[in-house]
């Protein structure tokens, strides 16, 4: 079943200087997401992932286009509206540093959302300790401050407070882009635990291919505001269509110096033959 529906999504931000026309930066992007899927958004710094993210939440609003949330138009929702679609689009964002609220305890992170939803003290109270359970962190972390924990705890918190209104969908966007290789791995196979055991579709935006490949089950590469593939991760990742993909899958970093190399010149010859068009 179609989760989230997006149509020739178009997004301009106002230009810089006083007479400047605004400045398109998503060319009309469509693509959509299942329940219970996974959809990779990858493409290189600026290339507008973060801002399809931001459209989807209600955060950005388009210039034209439409995306439906289980069929229903989001554009253009507000108030009471868009907070009950709040319940059922959540976000974790990449720095666990400043999205938490460093005044409040992690029993209050996880609780408020669920007090706004009417739940009482005593149930959020129950549900806090679920969620916690659910991440792997302690019990005893209701009580601390966001600042006891380290990157990777941070981010499980941040996951628990996106899970804790019982979301559909996530917008994850970089998640695990400050946090160190190991820690990275954790939180990434959390996230795939989760989505077996809940069911919650995500939209993981990421720059990362081995990454976006391991939790993927489809992916959309994005180049300069245009949807340039969409396809099954494996697809994309392993015999791609675009020649943008096929230099993004060379540019990924390796251990071995020798393919290393090899992959630069394949790289060089890729950009040589798309300059002469
Ligand atoms: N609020 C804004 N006002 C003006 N321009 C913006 C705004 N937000 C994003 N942009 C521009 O839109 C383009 C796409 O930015 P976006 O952050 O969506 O890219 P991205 O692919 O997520 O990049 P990164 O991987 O570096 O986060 C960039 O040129 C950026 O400068």
């Amino acid at each position: 079943m179609t989760l989230l529906a997006v149509t020739d999504l178009r997004v301009a931000f106002a230009g810089r200087g006083l007479r400047a026309r605004p400045v398109e930066v998503l060319h009309g992007v469509s693509f959509e997401v299942a329940a219970g899927e996974t959809l990779g958004l990858v493409g290189e710094s600026g290339s507008g992932k973060t801002t399809i993210g931001r459209a989807v939440l209600g955060l950005v609003r388009p210039s034209g286009g439409s995306i439906r949330f289980e069929g229903r138009e989001t554009v253009g929702l507000g108030g009471r509206e868009r907070r009950a679609l709040a319940r059922d689009i959540q976000v974790v964002f990449q720095d666990p540093y400043t999205s938490l609220n460093p005044s409040m305890t992690i029993g209050d992170i996880l609780a408020e959302p669920l007090v706004i939803q009417g739940a009482t003290r005593r149930d959020a109270h129950t549900r806090v300790r679920a969620l916690l359970d659910q991440v792997g962190l302690p019990a005893d972390a209701v009580e601390r401050l966001p600042r006891e924990f380290s990157g990777g705890q941070r981010q499980r918190i941040a996951i628990a407070r996106a899970l804790a209104p019982g979301p559909k969908l996530i917008v994850c966007d970089e998640p695990l882009s400050a946090l160190d290789l190991s820690t990275q791995a954790l939180v990434l196979d959390l996230l795939i635990e989760i989505q077996r055991a809940a069911g919650v579709a995500y939209l993981f935006i990421s720059h990362d291919l081995a990454v976006v490949r391991h939790i993927s089950h489809r992916v959309a590469v994005l180049y300069r505001g245009d949807l340039v593939e969409t396809g099954p991760a494996a697809d994309v990742t392993s015999s791609p269509e675009h020649p943008y993909t096929r230099r993004l899958l060379l540019s990924a970093p390796l251990a071995d110096p020798v393919e290393q190399r090899r992959r630069r010149e394949e790289r060089r010859a890729l950009a040589a033959a798309e300059a002469q068009g």
